[in-house]
Parts: structure tokens; sequence; C-alpha cells
């Protein structure tokens, strides 16, 4: 048995990237999957459609539903503010082991918190857990048949405020249409499409911005 793709893309970022250095680990990491293996990696082009998305709501309580190797892991942690804290969420435990070296390498394991599990059994204690009280910013990037259920849960639970945003990665491709079809009818919502191209191909995908109403 040889290495997984996570390891190797983690095996990049160790031989390339610059401890501390979170933007050498995104490039790293982007370098890997241009030009050795493709991965599910949001990308450079979605990733920069994520920094200012990050940059404006400047969150001071974030959630991921879907953490992979954690390369948007990156990408918010490194533009939080002072006191900003990431909580993401990693169903399959080799891409949690991954996503947290990948974390640490970016010097950024102090304003993250990767939690393994499915996240519609987490979301439910997150509160009691963590002491969250609501998110000013949720990033959805998980199977993409959950994006609406969890979503719905997320209300349920109290955790959205009037004005949370949601990202949510993929809406094109692989396509999240019950999700998208929700967000854009629904009066509890005030959503945005940013078009874009699937990670590292020239394939169309895009990023839905959600601002929660209350
Ligand atoms: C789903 C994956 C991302 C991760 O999500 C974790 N996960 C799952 N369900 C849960 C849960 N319920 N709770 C917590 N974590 C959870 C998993 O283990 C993966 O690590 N993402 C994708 O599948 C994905 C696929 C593509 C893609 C596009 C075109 C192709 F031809 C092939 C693939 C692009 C993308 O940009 C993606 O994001
Ligand atoms: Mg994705």
């Amino acid at each position: 048995t040889g290495t997984t793709r996570p390891q190797r893309l983690l095996r990049a970022v160790q031989e390339r990237a610059t401890r501390g250095d979170s933007e050498s680990v995104i490039a790293a990491i982007d370098h890997f999957c241009r030009h050795q293996e493709w991965a599910m990696n949001v990308g450079d082009e979605k990733g920069f459609i994520l920094d200012s998305v990050v940059s404006e709501v400047s969150p001071q309580t974030a959630l991921e539903l879907g953490t992979y190797c954690g390369y948007s892991t990156v990408r918010i942690a490194r533009l939080l503010p002072p006191g900003g804290h990431l909580i993401t969420l990693e169903f399959n435990p080799n891409y949690a082991a991954v996503a947290r070296q990948v974390i640490a390498w970016a010097g950024l394991e102090d304003m993250v918190q990767v939690v393994e599990g499915a996240s519609g059994d987490w979301i439910p204690h997150l509160r009691e857990h963590f002491g969250i009280e609501s998110f000013d910013f949720v990033f959805l990037d998980h199977w993409k048949e959950l994006y609406l259920p969890d979503i719905k849960l997320l209300e349920e639970c109290g955790l959205l405020r009037k004005g949370t945003v949601l990202l949510a990665d993929n809406v094109i491709c692989p396509g999240t249409p019950d999700y998208l079809e929700y967000v854009r009818k629904s009066q509890s919502y005030e959503s945005h499409y940013f078009g874009s191209h699937l990670e590292y191909t020239r394939a169309e995908d895009g990023l839905e911005k959600s601002v929660y109403l209350g």
C-alpha cells in the first residue's frame, strides 16, 4: 500500500512551503494540484473570491463544513481578525489528520479547531461544546446533497443570526440544485452568485453567497 493523495499533498507542503508562512502553504498546494495531481480544494481562482468575502465579513466566529486537506481552512484562518476562531468539520479521519498537519505547517493551529465527525451529528452540539452563540460566517464545501439539510439544521439550532454570511462552493459542479433553489427563493436569504471555474480546470463552477436575514 502506497501513500494517499492527501498524504502526497501534505508532503508537497512540507517540502515546498515555509513553516509558519500561510501564503507559501497555499501556493504549494496550488502548485501540487496544477502540476502533480488534481485535488478537490477550492483552488486559487475561487479562493480569491473566498478571500474577498472573508475579508468583508471579518468573522469572529466561522464554521467550515468539509475540511478535506485544510486548504480553504488556511485561506479563511489567515484572514480572521484578532480573536477570530474557525471550527471545521471533517467526516474522514484520514483527511482530518492531514488537514491538522497542513494547518499547523501554516502556523494557524491556534485559530482553528478541526472536529472529526459528520456535520449533521455535530451541528446540534456546537453551542454546548464550543460555547458558540452564533456564526458570523459559514463555508459549505462538504457532500453537496447535505448543503440544504445542514443550513436548515443550523437555522433550527439558532446558530445563524441576522447578517450571517453563507458561502457555498460547487453550486454548479458537482452542483447543489436544491440548495440553490432554496436560498434564492427563500425570504430569509439574500443571495448572489459569483461565477468562476472548477478548481484547476476550465469547467464552469461558482460560489453562492447568501446572507441570512433572520
Ligand atoms: C465532499 C468533499 C469535501 C470533504 O467533505 C467531507 N465530508 C463529506 N460529508 C461530510 C459531512 N457530513 N461532515 C463533514 N465532512 C464531510 C469529505 O470527507 C471530504 O473531505 N468535496 C467534494 O466532494 C468535492 C468534489 C469536487 C469534484 C468536482 C468534479 C469532479 F469531477 C469530481 C469532484 C469538487 C469540489 O470542490 C468538492 O468540494
Ligand atoms: Mg469544493
